[in-house]
């Protein structure tokens, strides 16, 4: 049995629906979604806006190997091709942190390290998770108070759009 936070992002055609065909890959492990929020590019800051949400997801088969690759598929699944680093992509599944396990293998650190300084994550996973912690990093929401303002006034929550319809 393991539970996971995993962070979607999208910003290359019909973002919703992409982020849609996420959560019903998901459906069967689907614990909580959170809100879908419009956030500005970070990393490549030329490229359009992100849609960005968390799921967490608890399944009694899965590992965090299974995670990543049921992620992956999914990107597949949306006509991902491999793209430039933090370039635009129709879908980006991300396993945020699997319950109890560390890695430090390439193909799938965890938690994931772009974690703490992804007001994209925090916030979202903090809507479904007020007392979420980050392990070996404390409370999100202390994460979230201690980035730069101008990262958080980046995200903004789509009242109008849901994940599930
Ligand atoms: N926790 C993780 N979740 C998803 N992929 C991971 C993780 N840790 C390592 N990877 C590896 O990252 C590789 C590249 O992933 P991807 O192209 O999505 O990176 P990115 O989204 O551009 O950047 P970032 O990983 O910083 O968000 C994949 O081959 C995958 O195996
Ligand atoms: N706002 C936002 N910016 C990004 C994102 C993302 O999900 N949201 N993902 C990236 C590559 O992983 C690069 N930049």
């Amino acid at each position: 049995m393991t539970r996971a936070v995993l962070s979607l992002g999208s910003n290359m055609g019909d973002r919703l629906a992409f982020l849609r065909l996420a959560v019903q890959g998901f459906a069967d492990v689907l614990e909580k979604a959170s809100p879908v929020y419009e956030t500005a590019p970070w990393g490549v800051t030329d490229q359009p806006d992100f849609l960005n949400a968390v799921l967490v997801v608890s399944s009694p088969e899965l590992d965090e190997w299974g995670w990543l690759r049921r992620g992956q598929a999914l990107e597949k699944a949306a006509g991902r091709v491999r793209e430039q680093r933090w370039g635009p992509r129709t879908l980006d599944v991300d396993v945020v942190t699997v319950a109890g396990v560390t890695s430090e293998h390439p193909d799938l650190l965890l938690p994931h390290p772009g974690t703490p300084s992804r007001a994209t994550v925090l916030i979202p996973w903090l809507a479904v998770d007020a007392e979420a912690e980050l392990p070996g990093h404390g409370r999100v929401a202390d994460l979230l108070a201690a980035l730069p303002p101008a990262d958080r006034e980046a995200v903004h929550e789509r009242e109008d759009l849901h994940l599930i319809p």
